[in-house]
């Protein structure tokens, strides 16, 4: 794991978003495509506010989620709403965005149909994570009822999952899904946070879900 820490929150935004957009720039300049896999939750709306307003071919970068909530847009838990009002704005309005949510009950009834959209953008030209204070990553979550499944050699990309924590049924991408990503980022703020990751390190996969991607990953973190 490489760690990169900076003097304020400001400077990582910034330097994140730059980064990311470098890294994208390099895939759609060789392939002519790329993919961006971002998390939802409150942390990476200042690095989305920055990367919108890059000048990239953005018509052939696909985007989606790393995992969604199962609420409709309508809703303020929904990742996809903070997607479009904070990334996919500005040039970055031109992106494809690759949904992790259609309308259904529950998330199992659409796994096939959002899984089948999904395949044509992997593997991942560049992931963005973040990570909550209990070491989840995506909605890979410690206690999780189909956790060891989405941690699998074997597991499908894309995989519904229910935990006490989450609050709504989850639907995630499933971890080899997400070490499959060329360029891994993860983005976490304050102090609760850094000891998690401390502490993560001496944990087992299952006790800390992070762990299935922080070898390949750069973690950027600030106070
Ligand atoms: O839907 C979600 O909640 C996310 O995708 C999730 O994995 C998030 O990245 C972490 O929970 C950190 O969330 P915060 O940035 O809000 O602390």
């Amino acid at each position: 794991m490489d760690f990169v820490s900076y003097p304020d929150a400001e400077m990582m935004y910034l330097a994140l978003a730059k980064q990311i957009a470098s890294e994208l720039g390099a895939f759609l300049r060789r392939d002519g495509h790329a993919s961006l896999c971002v998390p939802g939750g409150t942390t990476p709306g200042p690095v989305f506010d920055t990367l919108s307003g890059v000048d990239l071919d953005w018509p052939n970068v696909a985007v989606f989620l790393n995992d969604e909530r199962w609420v409709p847009e309508s809703s303020s838990r929904s990742n996809t709403r903070l997607l479009r009002e904070r990334l996919l704005r500005g040039p970055a309005a031109k992106a494809q965005l690759v949904p992790l949510y259609a309308p259904a009950d529950q998330p199992e009834e659409m796994l096939e149909a959002l899984s089948a959209g999904l395949k044509p953008h992997l593997p991942i030209s560049v992931l963005l994570l973040g990570m909550g204070a209990d070491m989840h990553t995506a909605s890979l979550f410690p206690g999780a009822d189909l956790l060891e499944q989405a941690l699998a050699p074997d597991a499908p990309l894309l995989m519904a999952l229910r935990a006490e924590a989450a609050g709504e049924p989850r639907i995630t991408l499933s971890a080899p899904a997400l070490k499959s990503a060329f360029h891994t980022h993860i983005l976490i703020k304050g102090p609760e946070k850094r000891a998690a990751l401390e502490r993560a390190q001496s944990l087992s996969i299952t006790e800390a879900p992070v762990r299935a991607v922080l070898d390949v990953a750069t973690v950027h973190w600030t106070e």
